[in-house]
């Protein structure tokens, strides 16, 4: 199973992902938590990424692409993967098309999950106190200021997503604003349609 989880910040993607991972047995590729390794480790990669993340903004495509494309060469990913906060432009998009095509293969499904924005910045700023309050790193990220850039550059590169999926009959919409486990709830279903 190859799949893509897309929605805004705050929507519940990797939550959702860690789900599927228990559940499935498939590796999550977030490429937000390998550009934050990228950062700590103070690579290459780390050091064109980390200003443009503080602010909200996305990565350049190249960046983001050539490190997905390592990524799903490794062994674990042979059996399919989630693929979360990937794509995020239309570019990235061809891109994976590209990188799976090259091997025979393509996405199975991309699952939207779908959300009021209003109440997202408030379940950041939660993320937010959660990690403060059991001693984690809090991203600097997520705070309400570059919460409105991260919205932002989500309707204006990785909302058209949707249409993208959409017309390649790939798209499945969830209620991102029920409960989590009625979410996960959703998701199987969409998984074992999707594997029937
Ligand atoms: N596919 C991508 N393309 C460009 N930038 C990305 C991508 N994935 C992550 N980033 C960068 O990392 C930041 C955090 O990503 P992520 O953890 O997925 O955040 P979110 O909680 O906003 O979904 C983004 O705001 C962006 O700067």
């Amino acid at each position: 199973m190859r799949l893509i989880l897309l929605g805004p910040p705050g929507a519940g993607k990797g939550t959702q992902a860690q789900r599927i991972v228990a559940r499935h047995g498939i590796p999550q590729l977030s490429t937000g938590d390998m550009l934050r390794a990228a950062v700590a480790a103070g690579t290459e990669v780390g050091k064109r990424a980390k200003a443009l993340m503080d602010a909200g903004e996305l990565v350049p495509d190249d960046v983001v692409n050539a490190i997905v494309s390592d990524r799903i060469e490794q062994p674990d990913c042979a059996g399919g993967f989630i693929l979360d906060g990937y794509p995020r432009t239309l570019v990235q998009a061809d891109a994976v098309d590209a990188m799976l095509s090259e091997k025979g293969l393509s996405l199975d499904v991309a699952i939207e999950l779908a959300v009021d924005d209003s109440a997202m910045v408030g379940r950041i700023l939660r993320r937010a106190e959660e990690a403060k309050a059991s001693g984690e790193p809090v991203r600097k990220d997520d705070n309400a200021e570059v919460y409105a850039d991260r919205l932002r550059a989500y309707y204006k590169s990785t909302a058209p997503l949707i249409g993208y999926y959409y017309a390649k009959g790939k798209l499945r919409t969830v209620d991102g604003m029920a409960d989590m486990d009625a979410v996960t709830a959703e998701v199987e279903k969409i998984l074992a349609d999707a594997s029937a």
